[in-house]
């Protein structure tokens, strides 16, 4: 028996809508024949992929990071901008690919003011520097009257693109990335760094690099080594996490975002220490700037040590099973549960590679399983997210300890009173809930849910066009009290008031 008790004075704070970011990559397909595809029946004027920009529309991305992800350690950003024929092919060796540089800045960020998407930039810290970074921040924010912006407006755009969110760099805690740093060296460059993009324009929002996982044996003394150079330069701190289920190990898949609140507690308590150390009144938030399942140790192992590929590779294009879904649904309820530290969310990444979007070549998009639930919490939470209580059983896991067997975050809009509250059924049997207000009223419309049993793993695209979301068992109200019955192994989104 669980219950959930829920007060409408109970508040984090507001969700930040920049959680329901994704991220697009110079890697494999996500950029070509991903959103791009100038051959595509669907493409538009500039190349895009109708198609795609319509399930991403769908899929409610407010943020996209752009380039990358270890593709932004070895960029060469000036490649990719000015007359698309004059543009030489660039060999990423991040990725040992071959990059035609047919979509460089100017695509991006116009591709996103199109779609009234939040373009998040990543400098080059591995290969290049300080230089780099205030050239490209300047080509994009500038105003007219020197050296990059003219060059913008010489390439035909006269408006300063206003691009808010950088990133000092990508994972450099991680002995694959181009230009790998150890956490001093890293600190020293990303404060350097950050203080002179501040100066070129200060109204921006930047991001640290914090560890790529909270695997890495770097992971704590990196954050408080990177913080301690640049705390009082930078506004957010990264998280990277992705999740797997390992050697059929369900409940622990099942737990992921468990792992996923713990990581982001103990980042908050490395920032806060640096912050304590100095008596600041400043709080580091959280770019929580690449997080999914990935199939990376099952899998991914087997993809390295590529030979070098040209012509958009099919490169970490993951199948996800209706699992996954239920998986990502509960982690979407982990960010909401921590609104009032995370300030940014990608999921990583928008289409082909690990992504709730596919594609193939000239013919169809596609939604994932994992497409659902973020399509769903992107839409649904709003306004304030609660704090949410929740009595429950344990669900014992190899991994990650005893973890709640339910799991449930809330928002609340102010205005209107709407309710949005999510929850997970972690365990094989079905759960009743007990939905507690004290003090308030709360009404519940129904909701809609992913089931992990829905489809069988990961059948590919006719699977995944088979799959959505079902309708939430009946809710029953009695009196003041509201019963909810969850699906095994299930996120379900009910939607009502409370007031
Ligand atoms: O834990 N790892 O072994 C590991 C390895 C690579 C890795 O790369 C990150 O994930 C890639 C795909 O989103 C992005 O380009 C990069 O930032 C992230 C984590």
């Amino acid at each position: 028996m669980t219950t959930i008790t829920l007060h409408p004075d109970f508040r984090l704070g507001p969700v930040d809508r920049r959680v329901f970011g994704s991220f697009v990559e110079h890697l494999g397909r996500c950029v070509y024949t991903g959103i791009y595809e100038p051959d595509h029946p669907t493409a538009d004027e500039h190349g895009f992929r109708r198609d795609v920009a319509d399930l991403t529309q769908e899929l409610g991305a407010t943020v996209l990071r752009y380039p990358g992800g270890n593709f932004v350690s070895n960029y060469v950003w000036e490649d990719a901008v000015g007359p698309v024929e004059q543009r030489k092919p660039f060999l990423d060796l991040a990725w040992r690919t071959v990059e035609p540089n047919l979509v460089g800045t100017d695509e991006f960020l116009q591709y996103c003011e199109r779609e009234g998407i939040a373009p998040m930039m990543a400098v080059n810290l591995g290969t290049r520097g300080i230089e780099a970074a205030i050239a490209l921040l300047e080509y994009c924010n500038g105003e007219a009257g020197t050296k990059w912006a003219d060059l913008r407006i010489a390439n035909g755009r006269e408006e300063p693109y206003g691009v808010a969110l950088w990133c000092l760099g990508n994972e450099m805690d991680g002995p694959w990335q181009i230009g790998h740093k150890d956490a001093h060296e890293y600190g020293r460059l990303a404060a350097a760094t950050g203080r002179a993009m501040r100066q070129v324009d200060p109204s921006i929002e930047l991001v640290a690099c914090g560890s790529s996982s909270m695997m890495m044996d770097t992971f704590g003394e990196w954050e408080r080594t990177v913080l301690s150079y640049c705390y009082d330069v930078v506004d957010h701190i990264s998280m990277h996490a992705y999740y797997e289920e390992l050697d059929g190990d369900r409940a622990s898949f099942l737990g992921s975002a468990t792992a996923m609140a713990t990581f982001i507690d103990r980042v908050a308590a490395s920032a806060d220490a640096i912050g304590a150390e100095r008596r600041s009144d400043k709080q580091i938030t959280i770019s929580f700037d690449e997080w999914n399942v990935w199939y990376l140790v099952s899998r991914f192992v087997g993809e390295t040590n590529l030979p070098i590929q040209r012509d958009a590779p099919r490169i970490i294009e993951d199948v996800y099973s209706a699992l996954d879904a239920v998986v990502v649904g509960d982690m979407l309820s982990t960010l909401i549960n921590h609104a009032d530290r995370v300030a940014v969310g990608c999921l990583a990444q928008l289409v082909n590679v690990i992504a709730p979007i596919m594609t193939e070549p000239g013919g169809p998009a596609w939604r994932q399983t994992t497409f659902h639930p973020f399509a769903t919490a992107a839409r649904l939470a709003r306004g304030d997210a609660l704090q949410v209580k929740v009595d429950t059983g344990t669900l014992t896991t190899a991994r990650h300890g005893d973890v709640p067997a339910v799991t449930a975050a809330a928002t609340v809009d102010p205005e209107t009173g709407a309710l949005a509250l999510f929850v997970t059924n972690r365990t094989d049997v079905e759960q009743t809930v007990t939905l507690r207000t004290p003090g308030a009223t709360a009404r519940l419309d129904g909701g809609s849910a992913v089931l992990a049993d829905h489809v069988g793993p990961r059948e590919g695209r006719e699977a995944a066009e088979a799959y959505g979301m079902v309708d939430a068992l009946p809710v029953a109200q009695e009196g003041d009290a509201l019963t909810l019955r969850l699906a095994p192994e299930s996120w379900t989104a009910f939607t009502g008031s409370l007031r």
